[in-house]
């Protein structure tokens, strides 16, 4: 999916919701665990109950790692699960020397080898450029490079003084010089409220994404208040928040009114801005 696509899903949905497909096994309702799949079970209802509501999923890959080749399972039956016009992230934050990224890349984007095809892959940018370049090989797929992250520890390194500015400002104005904003993305947590205004600046033209809503505390408000530009440029994502709503048979209903009361509050947003 293209910058425009994933725009005229956003005007078409009301939306940027971004619903995170984070499963524990330990968390899900009980009645789901005499399932074949109960993880691929949780996620199936969870998408049927939000899927009007978003315009992304983003599975974090770690939940499903953990699970060995069951969980790796879940994940690939997952991915074929969302349907084809919601943009779906593999949140897997890979990158290593260029060869063993293209192995990484593979995993995610060449459904051929891996039965995975995603839209995009979240990845660290520490390694640099040949790192994050075979990554971008891959035509009509995307990157989406850690800048801002929403975790306590992003200012052991991220905040970090170089002659140029933060570390962060600096991943965002180097790594534009490797691909434009219809191929990259930055990942900003939503709990980085003050910054938006700075990586806007940076940044104008970009998606972004933001996790941190809901059970990180982030204020979607804020987000919006410097993070919008002209093709609205946000993803926001809610994971626990949303798929952990309810704990019993009702699960995917009260998934589905955590989603809703988002997507009224991201509707109300966009209609402020005059971009629907
Ligand atoms: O790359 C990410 O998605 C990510 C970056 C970041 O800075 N903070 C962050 O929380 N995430 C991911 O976003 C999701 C947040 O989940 P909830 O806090 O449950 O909504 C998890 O999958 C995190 O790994």
């Amino acid at each position: 999916m293209n910058k425009k696509q994933l725009f005229e899903q956003i005007k078409s949905k009301k939306s940027f919701l971004c619903v995170g497909l984070d499963p524990v096994l330990e968390n899900i309702p009980q009645h789901l665990l005499s399932h074949e799949d109960p993880v691929f079970e949780f996620n199936r209802q969870i998408i049927d109950a939000t899927k009007d509501l978003c315009v992304a999923y983003k599975p974090n890959t770690a939940f499903y790692e953990s699970g060995g080749l069951k969980g790796w399972e879940s994940l690939l039956k997952t991915w074929a699960y969302i349907p084809e016009d919601i943009f779906s992230i593999a949140d897997a934050k890979r990158g290593d020397i260029g060869n063993t990224s293209a192995m990484y890349a593979d995993a995610f984007f060449n459904k051929e080898k891996s039965g995975m095809s995603f839209d995009a892959i979240t990845v660290a940018p520490y390694m640099g450029r040949d790192s994050v370049s075979p990554f971008l090989k891959y035509e009509n797929k995307w990157v989406i490079l850690l800048a801002a992250t929403s975790n306590e520890g992003h200012n052991d390194f991220q905040l970090l003084q170089t002659p140029k500015g933060k570390l962060y400002e600096q991943v965002i104005r180097i790594s534009s010089t490797w691909a434009d904003s219809e191929r990259l993305m930055y990942v900003v947590g939503a709990t980085r409220g003050s910054e938006f205004a700075n990586i806007r600046s940076l940044a104008p033209d970009s998606f972004l994404l933001v996790p941190g809503v809901g059970a990180q505390g982030g204020s979607l408000a804020e987000v919006c208040e410097f993070g919008l530009n002209d093709h609205c440029g946000l993803l926001v994502n809610s994971a626990r928040g949303i798929i952990y709503a309810g704990k019993g048979e009702d699960f995917a209903e009260k998934a589905r009114e955590e989603a809703l009361k988002l997507q009224l509050e991201m509707q109300q947003i966009l209609e402020e801005a005059e971009l629907i």
